[in-house]
């Protein structure tokens, strides 16, 4: 079976290679593909769209038999400004398996400049003078190295893996998103 994951992060690839391979054997490959979305998502629908997005593309571009894709963003609510993570199963079915990550408040100053334009990856790399999105990721500097980037995505890898399994034994769609929104 091939499992096309749909970008180059290597927190995002080591985390589905980790995450899936217990459970399915196959072989995976990494692919950039758009995820028809911004650059930096401000909604939870938006990073989501972006996660499926990712895994369509992926499977499409590859021919794969699974597309997985794993989108960051932020969102804001009356509390403040959080880190937002979704993911997506997609197969020949075209109908997505999603799940979310973990999310945690980040300083308002960042979290503005990103509201104001800026995508978070280049400002963490400002802040911290390094790249960091492709290493511990914002989640680990806010946690001090307690929960990094590639864990929040094997968590959120294998949530939706599970949720693949769990329909595969139960013979139910019942974890498929059927509405697309726009
Ligand atoms: O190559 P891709 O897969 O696009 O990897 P990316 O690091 O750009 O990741 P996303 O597009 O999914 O994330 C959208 C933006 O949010 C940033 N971002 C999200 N979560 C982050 C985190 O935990 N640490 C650092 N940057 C993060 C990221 O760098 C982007 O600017
Ligand atoms: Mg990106």
């Amino acid at each position: 079976m091939l499992i096309a994951i749909g970008t180059k992060n290597p927190t995002k690839v080591n985390a589905v290679k980790s995450a899936f391979a217990p459970y399915i054997s196959g072989e995976f490959i990494a692919t950039k593909v758009s995820s028809n979305v911004s650059a930096q998502p401000l909604t939870d629908e938006e990073t989501m769209t972006g996660a499926i997005n990712r895994a369509k593309n992926a499977l499409e571009a590859e021919n794969a038999q699974i597309g997985v894709g794993l989108e960051g963003g932020v969102v804001k609510n009356e509390m403040g400004i959080f880190l937002c993570n979704w993911g997506a199963i997609i197969d020949k079915q075209l109908q997505p398996i999603v799940a979310g990550g973990a999310r945690i408040l980040i300083p308002e100053e960042i979290g503005n400049e990103v509201f104001a334009g800026k995508e978070l990856g280049d400002i963490m790399e400002q802040f911290a003078k390094k790249n960091v999105s492709q290493n511990e990721g914002a989640i680990g500097i806010f946690t001090n190295g307690t929960v990094d980037r590639t864990e929040m995505f094997t968590q959120l890898s294998k949530l939706l893996v599970g949720q693949f399994l769990y329909e595969q034994g139960n013979g139910l769609a019942a974890y498929r998103l059927h509405k697309r929104g726009k």
